[in-house]
């Protein structure tokens, strides 16, 4: 099991209004190469500054310690070739007035030095692969004629167009509906596997995160609270907030998350 990244130490602080705000304090953690892990938290707990922090996304304005290791060769990486980033919105990842399939191709093109004919054949395969309907037509098509869903398809594409070895999700099925949020998931699922992938997901839905990951940290204003295999965390939470968190869902829809997670009868 060796590390993809390696986490010493990190805090990250933001300035707002002339103040200090701490999202991330003292993070140390192992992202295995090859794992599905969950990030999970209450909103402000963290969870995004340290999907942005990993892909070197940070806004300038923050102040940074600690430090993020690539013990891996070809390191550090590079965002759009070994790291895909999976955003909430669609919309906002995706440029209303380029087409879809250039918007694929450019990544492909860039990254992996295909001629302009190349990265399109490219495009339409992932478009393929991320099973949008009529992919020939949805290379021309523009981000405003798919649905929510259809368009985080495309993004999904984009995002692993140049075949990355690490895919963040950041709440990427969050702004779904619940069929289409399962849909996403399940995609990303096969994803992962096919393209041998590690996959950080991160999410507010503890549910989401047990159907996915194979284990899952815990952080709460701006901490890690716990970490450990999935099983684990759902069957034997060793702290009182992740119970909380357990207890929050299951209180509202118990069957689901256990059924789920495919841990318990
Ligand atoms: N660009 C920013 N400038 C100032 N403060 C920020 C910035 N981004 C995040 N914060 C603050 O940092 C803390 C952590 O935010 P972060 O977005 O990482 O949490 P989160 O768990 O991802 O929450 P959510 O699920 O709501 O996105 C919060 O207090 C948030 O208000």
């Amino acid at each position: 099991m060796s590390a993809l990244a390696s986490i010493h130490d990190l805090t990250v602080t933001y300035r707002r209004d002339g103040n200090a705000v701490a999202a991330l304090r003292n993070i140390s953690l192992d992202i295995v190469a090859g794992e599905r892990l969950a990030v999970i938290g209450e909103s402000g707990s963290g969870k995004s500054t340290l999907a942005l922090a990993i892909a070197g996304l940070l806004p300038v304005s923050s102040a940074v310690d600690g430090r993020i290791e690539w013990p891996g060769p070809g390191c550090p990486p590079l965002l759009g070739r070994d790291i895909g980033f999976v955003f909430q919105d669609p919309s906002a990842s995706l440029d209303p007035v380029m087409t879809v399939g250039k918007q694929i191709a450019e990544v492909a093109r860039t990254h992996l030095g295909l001629t302009w004919s190349q990265a399109y054949a490219k495009a339409k395969t992932l478009l393929e692969r991320v099973r949008l309907p009529d992919p020939d037509s949805a290379l021309h098509a523009f981000p405003h004629q798919l649905s929510g869903g259809q368009k985080q398809r495309v993004a999904i594409a984009a995002a692993i167009a140049a075949g990355p070895k690490l895919l963040i999700a950041d709440e990427a099925t969050s702004a779904l509906d619940t069929i289409v949020q399962a849909e996403i998931v399940a995609l990303i699922r096969r994803l992962v596997a096919e393209d041998g992938m590690t996959l950080l997901f991160i999410s507010h839905d503890i549910a989401l995160a047990t159907e996915l990951a194979e284990r899952i940290a815990v952080f709460r204003h701006g901490q890690l609270v716990e970490l450990g295999t999935t099983a684990r965390i759902v069957g034997a939470p060793a702290q009182a907030y992740t119970r909380t968190l357990l207890d929050a869902h299951i209180g509202l829809d118990a069957a689901p998350l256990l059924n789920r997670s495919g841990l318990h009868a």
